[in-house]
């Protein structure tokens, strides 16, 4: 297990807010836990609300007691971490009142990591005023959340505001599919395994899948989400993310530029899909009534909060392609959506068939391999790979079947951290490679302004699909036209 003895100074903006709620105090409560908060670390809680003292240990401690499993709470490891915790109320855009944060450092020479878990717009401000109090200097990192803008514009924004009080270095822009293992997984696969390196290119691989469906609807989020839509909310940061690690060439080594460079260079070669392709590579849904695990569940414009009639898009497919010499001709199928069946995250790679085929005909559609990588739940690889079937009167009979790797039953592993988890603890530990650079935010945007801008000029409506569902069946007349199927209906 990694020890850590670094100490850090943590200022938390947007304490009592949803994501530091759900997200930000388990997180630290499971380093905490492991052993990896160094003991003279301190945490500076800040929001609006004013509270008497002790009043905001008091109230996270009896959060994190509702959060965890019982077989996970450990209420000496949230005395130890609230133990690190002062609470500050004021309002960000204040900016005398940034002199709490200047007496907090005097004396202290640690690192400063200043976690932005508030709204974009005030990023500017928070960064002034930490300038102003003098706590900015060169070991003082910041991290930002996403959505990182709404649009290629309004990111450049964000960027310039950051820009303006911290070096690209100190910048650490969270995509949280970055810190989930199975995904950092996929580095170890592709450049650990030499078997796979060499099969990786468009001579092998057919085509490539990445799903990631969500069973969940709009979850309380209408005013956001009407906004956004999936195309920004997911395909525009963690569908090209993982795009990029699949399609990405080795990097050099493990930094955070080498990886970075070689995401960027997928991002900047892949093909705009132009009016001309929309119609074959682009299918739009929204969500209307139906069912979600057996229970009945609104449709996308009955949801709570919904005010309007909305062309708002639930649901993506995308033909995508990259025009470099590793995949041309090899079409990466992107799909994500709210209400499907299910929640799974997984990306198959279909290799080609084996150049002569020599069995029965009969079997001919079933030889090609597939590797299923499962990056949640169920967190594994398996291979498809076609053996003889066994008996006399089998002949040479072909059958298809998994090498199997489930991660949790092949190496006991007590429980997967969570994404948040890993990504603070390479925050303290002032690693980028898991953060997206500002160029790749940039580039992906482009992509996605432009298609945007397509499908709003074209006045088309996203089509219809009923919850639980798993999409328009436009999304599956995709594939056919191709020839192909989406992998849960081949299986
Ligand atoms: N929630 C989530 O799961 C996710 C959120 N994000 C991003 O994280 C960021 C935070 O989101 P979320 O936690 O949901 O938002 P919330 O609105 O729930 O929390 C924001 C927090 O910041 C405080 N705040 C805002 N403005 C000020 C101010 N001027 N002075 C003092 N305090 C202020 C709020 O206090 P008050 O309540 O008093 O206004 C609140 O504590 C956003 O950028 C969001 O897009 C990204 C991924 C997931
Ligand atoms: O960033 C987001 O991600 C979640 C899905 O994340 P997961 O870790 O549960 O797969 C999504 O529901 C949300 O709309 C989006 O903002």
């Amino acid at each position: 297990m990694e020890i850590n003895n670094t100490v850090f100074d943590l200022v938390l903006f947007g304490a009592l807010g949803d994501l530091a709620q759900r997200k930000l105090w388990p997180a630290l409560y499971q380093l905490e836990r492991a052993g990896l908060l160094a003991a003279e670390s301190r945490i500076l809680a800040l929001a609006r609300e004013e509270m008497e003292p002790g009043a905001f240990a008091t109230r996270t401690a009896k959060r994190l007691e509702a959060q965890l499993d019982a077989s996970d709470l450990d209420r000496n490891t949230v005395q130890a971490l609230l133990g690190k915790v002062e609470y500050q109320a004021f309002d960000f855009s204040e900016a005398e009142r940034y002199s709490v944060l200047k007496q907090w450092r005097e004396q202290r020479s640690v690192p400063l990591i200043v976690y932005m878990a508030t709204q974009p717009s005030i990023y500017g401000l928070i960064g002034e005023g930490l300038h102003e109090a003098q706590c900015i200097v060169a070991d003082t990192r910041v991290v930002v959340e996403k959505p990182i803008g709404h649009d290629l514009r309004s990111s450049r924004e964000i960027n310039d505001q950051l820009a303006r009080y911290f070096n690209e270095s100190q910048i650490f822009r969270i995509d949280h599919y970055l810190g989930k293992e199975t995904v950092q997984n996929l580095i170890a696969l592709r450049f650990a395994n030499n078997l796979f390196a060499a099969q990786w290119n468009q001579n092998h691989i057919s085509h490539v899948e990445i799903t990631v469906a969500e069973r969940v609807g709009i979850e309380g989020r209408w005013g956001y989400f009407d906004e956004a839509g999936q195309m920004r909310d997911m395909v525009q940061n963690h569908l090209l993310q993982l795009l990029c690690l699949i399609a990405m060439d080795p990097p050099s080594d493990l930094s955070a530029d080498s990886i970075r460079d070689e995401k960027v260079k997928i991002l900047k070669t892949l093909r705009a899909i132009t009016p001309d392709l929309m119609a074959t590579h682009l299918v739009r849904g929204q969500y209307t009534a139906g069912t979600s695990d057996g229970n009945p569940v609104p449709g996308y414009l009955e949801e709570e909060g919904a005010v309007r009639e909305s062309c708002t898009e639930t649901f993506v497919a995308i033909k995508a392609e990259i025009e470099n010499w590793r995949w041309v001709g090899v079409p990466f199928y992107l799909r994500t959506g709210k209400r499907l069946p299910e929640k799974v995250s997984q990306i198959i790679i279909h290799f080609k068939p084996a150049p002569h085929y020599i069995f029965d005909p009969d079997q001919k559609h079933l030889a090609h391999n597939k590797l299923i990588i499962r990056l949640q739940p169920d967190e594994g690889i398996s291979l498809e790979v076609l053996t003889k079937d066994q008996g006399l009167d089998k002949g040479m009979r072909l059958r298809q079947g998994p090498l199997q790797l489930n991660f949790s039953k092949a190496f006991d592993t007590a429980r997967i951290p969570d994404a948040y988890e890993r990504l603070l603890w390479e925050v303290i530990k002032g690693n980028q490679y898991l953060f997206v650079r500002r160029d790749e935010v940039e580039f992906a945007w482009r992509w996605v302004d432009r298609l945007i801008a397509d499908w709003e000029s074209s006045g088309e409506a996203p089509r219809r699909y009923v919850a639980g569902t798993w999409g328009p069946v436009a999304s599956i007349a995709m594939m056919a036209r191709d020839g192909r199927s989406w992998y849960e209906e081949d299986v």
